[in-house]
């Protein structure tokens, strides 16, 4: 399944309250459809009800995210077993799972959460991370794929977030591991996505805001003048 998505664009269907495309599983279903319309080989949605919402009528792989509160209450992508079970039970193909430093210090609890998704949901593993150590340590923990997303939005590389995608991590990852990279986070040109798989090496590439939040792309616009 992971092959599948090689080379090809991976849509972030996600609906946040407080914009238009929230509380409605259909409207992300849609998103979904145009996304296969367009010729992506993948989508990457929040929350069991958007999850079997879109696999009523979209047959690509989901990767199935769950962004709720962990222990300490803050708010992260798929705290635990259980924020796993209910993706999987929705029809998810593969599960993402937010395993920076910065959120999982503990490296046994967050070995054990990929093996419980791994043998007894019977899906594979995403690690979301934000830095070169993170992805060596995701894959060393048993990982089937490490994905750029985190890049720019912990404590320790928000100084240095990149305008656009960070290419320059996704080349180091890719030098340092041997699992699938995944590139993800503010990719928003066409180009950009050449640039990632073609001259960075990245399997595939994960695009949201550019394609699913028109109220942002609205904005870029009105900006311009
Ligand atoms: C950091 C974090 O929580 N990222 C989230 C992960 O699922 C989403 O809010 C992003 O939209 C997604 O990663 C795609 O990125 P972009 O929207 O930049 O294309």
């Amino acid at each position: 399944m992971i092959q599948t998505m090689k080379n090809k664009i991976i849509v972030s269907c996600q609906a946040w309250p407080g914009t238009p495309f929230y509380g409605d599983p259909r409207l992300m279903r849609a998103m979904a459809e145009s996304a296969l319309m367009g010729g992506a080989g993948g989508i990457r949605a929040n929350g069991a009800d958007d999850i079997r919402e879109i696999k009523t009528t979209v047959d690509l792989p989901v990767i199935g995210i769950n962004k709720l509160p962990d222990k300490r209450g803050v708010r992260i992508i798929t705290p635990d077993f259980e924020s796993a079970r209910v993706l999987a039970e929705a029809g998810a193909d593969l599960i993402a799972v937010d395993a920076t430093v910065q959120s999982r210090e503990d490296e046994a609890e967050l070995q054990q959460l990929i093996q419980d998704i791994q043998i007894r949901l019977r899906l594979p593993v995403m690690a979301d991370i934000s830095n070169v150590e993170e992805a060596v340590r995701a894959e060393r923990l048993g990982a089937n794929v490490v994905a750029t997303t985190m890049a720019g939005y912990t404590s320790y590389t928000k100084e240095h977030k990149t305008e656009g995608p960070d290419f320059e991590l996704i080349s180091r990852i890719v030098e340092q591991v041997n699992i699938p990279v995944i590139g993800e986070g503010r990719f928003a040109l066409p180009s950009d996505v050449c640039e990632a798989i073609k001259v960075r090496g990245a399997h595939s590439v994960v695009i949201g805001t550019s394609i699913t939040a028109p109220w942002e792309i609205t904005a870029r616009f009105a900006r311009a003048i």
